[in-house]
């Protein structure tokens, strides 16, 4: 199944709950623009290269459109427009007044020098720099990209459009950037973790958390789970799965990220290395965290799953048939809309700190990210509890009826 079908899927899940009919169902999916564009760039050697880059524009009805941009081999326009769908879900069940976007070039950004990195960027701005702005598509980082791109991103599109940092957020802390938003998306998986695992009645200290992905949002997760007690017992990227039955020493790793010159875990020794698939099938799990990428958990490997809770950091990485399995199994899902949203949360920071020109301290962004995570989770889990379906499904309910009631109030259906 595409990944549109699937997040199509949840959707309806939660739709029918609603009793939304079938024209207003088609009206809240359907992507409002898809853009997919030609970007070509001269490599160190000389020789041109052309890859395809792609932004679409989800819905608007609550504000402007925001979210990330991937560089990944698998990006397409199928992909690109789940993971906008998910925007729109997720910036309503947190409440910002933002509809959503998501973009990316199919690209491995490993292949590349950070140079040739450099002119990609800037020649996709170059296509779609009409499209986005501080009012309308406000991009961010996401799978592949970092801080620089945002860096060289802005630099791009002020070229055109001149002086405004709000075009685009996760920027370096130097450069209009907010304290706090490279942690934020792994902070919040942490604190919705830590909350979600209390609720069940589990302690930290006994509950072994295994996690897939080891960059941005695994790390910063992976560190602030350790601060709290969890034993890390595996984690993983793209060199394979890192494992010790007592918990891995996390600051060691973190170290060994930082050092290896692609930010891998290549080389760990201080850990059993087994083979990428194995993370899936560890037993005596009680935490699963997926925190690459999405359609992962398959009918094929659910069924191999220890872990009595799993909290989608990643974008979709539940397959619906998937999700079922679990569900029957007795698993707590925690829905990437919910779990993964504290990074756009700390990026509505980040655009609202350079609108006003004004800068808040590390300490003020973490609070306000807690509160709104918090609130969020309270609010998703009070739905499920009310109507006795999944966190998953109640999430895309607060989601949807949000969307739903500007998209009305608005006149447009
Ligand atoms: N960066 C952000 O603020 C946000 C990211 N997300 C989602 O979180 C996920 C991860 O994003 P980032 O951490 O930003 O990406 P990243 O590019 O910083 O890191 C990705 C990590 O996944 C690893 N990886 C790739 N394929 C793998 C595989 N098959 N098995 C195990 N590990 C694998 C890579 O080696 C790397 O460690 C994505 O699904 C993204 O959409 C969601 C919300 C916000
Ligand atoms: O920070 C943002 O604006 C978007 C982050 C993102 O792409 C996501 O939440 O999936």
């Amino acid at each position: 199944m595409k990944a549109f079908e699937a997040t199509r899927l949840f959707f309806n899940q939660a739709a029918d709950q609603l009793d939304i009919s079938e024209e207003l169902r088609e009206a809240l999916l359907m992507p409002d623009r898809e853009v997919q564009v030609q970007v070509t760039i001269r490599l160190d050697s000389g020789k041109l290269a052309n890859f395809v880059g792609f932004r679409v524009q989800h819905d608007h009805s609550r504000g402007p459109m925001k979210g990330g941009l991937r560089y990944h081999t698998e990006v397409d326009l199928d992909e690109t427009r789940a993971l906008a769908s998910l925007m729109t879900w997720k910036t309503a069940v947190v409440n910002l007044p933002y509809g959503g976007a998501k973009g990316g070039i199919g690209v491995d950004p490993n292949d590349l020098s950070r140079s040739e990195i450099e002119r990609l960027t800037r020649a996709f701005v170059d296509q779609i720099h009409d499209i986005v702005g501080p009012d309308t598509d406000i991009p961010a980082p996401d799978m592949g990209t970092d801080h620089q791109v945002m860096s060289w991103f802005r630099n791009q599109w002020e070229k055109y459009h001149g002086f405004h940092p709000a075009v685009i957020t996760g920027k370096p802390v130097e450069e209009y950037g907010a304290k706090g938003r490279e942690e934020a998306t792994g902070r919040g998986v942490g604190t919705l973790t830590n909350k979600l695992i209390r609720r069940l009645g589990m302690a930290s200290e006994k509950t072994r958390v295994a996690i897939q992905g080891f960059g941005n949002v695994g790390s910063h997760a992976a560190k602030f789970l350790h601060e709290a007690q969890f034993p890390i017992v595996a984690v993983s990227d793209v060199t394979g799965t890192y494992y010790h039955q007592d918990g891995l020493n996390i600051p060691e790793l973190l170290r060994h990220k930082i050092a290896h010159p692609k930010g891998l875990l290549e080389g760990f020794e201080h850990a059993e290395h087994l083979p990428l698939e194995a993370l899936l099938k560890l037993d005596k799990l009680d935490v699963l965290i997926p925190a690459a990428l999405g359609g992962v958990i398959t009918t094929e490997n659910a069924g191999s799953i220890s872990a009595k809770v799993i909290i989608e950091a990643a974008n979709g990485p539940v397959h619906p048939g998937a999700d079922e399995m679990l569900h029957q199994k007795g698993v707590t899902i925690l829905p990437d809309i919910l779990a993964n949203a504290g990074g756009v949360t700390v990026s509505y920071f980040e655009w609202v700190q350079n609108r006003q020109h004004y800068r808040w301290s590390l300490d003020r962004v973490r609070q306000e990210l807690d509160h709104t995570m918090n609130q969020a989770f309270e609010d998703v889990w009070q739905m499920a509890s009310q109507h006795n379906v999944s966190l998953r499904t109640a999430a895309y309910m607060i989601g949807i009826a949000r969307v739903k009631r500007a998209t009305e109030l608005a006149g447009l259906a």
